[in-house]
């Protein structure tokens, strides 16, 4: 079955709207856990809009599910993911302006930049997957680069979602085909929501975590946060029982 890890970005967000504590990030993360994430994701960025490197510090003994730290791997953040040792470290190759990640891993062009990266956390014995896009070629060279996984990078499927359905994912399930075949895990995250979720767990095999946040954090305004991840945990396994196995 595929593992709900909650991105946590927004609830940080919230909290440093007001300067204060509240919501408390690591509480929240606490409770989400209790309420059935199976991960805790975080995304420091340079620019601690969100999630800042002391909530990880924070987080990294209290998670008791997989912890995973999702970002771009300069100094401050190798040091910061060498020093918390979380479960996961997902790579992004984000710039500091962006509004949200947009892209995967050019895994040719910037292969002698994360080999060494990679090597590092693997290491320390932190599993590491590449935030990437549905392209063979890439993946292939996230294989051999050494990674333990990818993440595909999902916000064209939920783009495309609207007018393909189920379709958008086909893409999507090649790319895991290809990334089992070559001994690779197999995530995906960004802009996954209720509405999209069955169906791209439906169609795209091998998939071992999905990892939502803004999508997810939304719906907990109207919804509850409880009610929510169960919700999500509904949505993994209808997809999940809809798969022709
Ligand atoms: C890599 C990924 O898709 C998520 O980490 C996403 O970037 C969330 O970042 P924001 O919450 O800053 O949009
Ligand atoms: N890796 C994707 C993630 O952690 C959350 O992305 P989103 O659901 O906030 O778009």
């Amino acid at each position: 079955m595929t593992n709900l890890s909650v991105n946590i970005n927004k609830v940080a967000t919230l909290r440093n709207a007001r300067g204060g504590n509240v919501p408390n990030v690591l509480q929240t993360a606490l409770d989400s856990e209790r309420f059935g994430a199976q991960g805790i994701t975080v995304h420091p960025r340079p620019d601690e809009r969100h999630i800042r490197y002391s909530d990880a510090r924070e987080l990294a003994p209290a998670v008791t599910t997989e912890f995973n730290i999702e970002g771009y791997p300069d100094e401050k953040f190798i040091s910061l993911v060498l020093e918390t040792k979380p479960a996961q470290v997902t790579l992004v190759p984000d710039g500091p302006d962006v509004l949200t990640s947009n892209a995967g891993w050019d895994t040719r062009a910037h292969a002698d930049f994360l080999q060494p990266i990679i090597q590092r956390f693997k290491e320390a014995g932190i599993r590491v997957s590449l935030f990437i896009e549905t392209d063979e070629d890439l993946i292939r060279g996230a294989a051999e680069l050494g990674a333990d996984r990818i993440e595909l990078y999902t916000e064209a499927f939920a783009v495309n979602h609207a007018s393909m359905g189920a379709n958008a994912a086909t893409p999507y399930a090649k790319s895991a085909e290809l990334a089992h075949s070559l001994g690779l895990g197999v995530n995906a995250g960004h802009d996954l929501s209720l509405d999209n979720l069955a169906d791209f767990v439906a169609m795209v095999p091998h998939l071992d975590e999905v990892s939502i946040g803004h999508a997810l954090i939304s719906d907990a305004l109207y919804l509850g946060l409880e009610n929510t991840i169960q919700a999500y945990r509904r949505q993994i396994e209808l997809g999940w029982n809809r798969r022709e196995h």
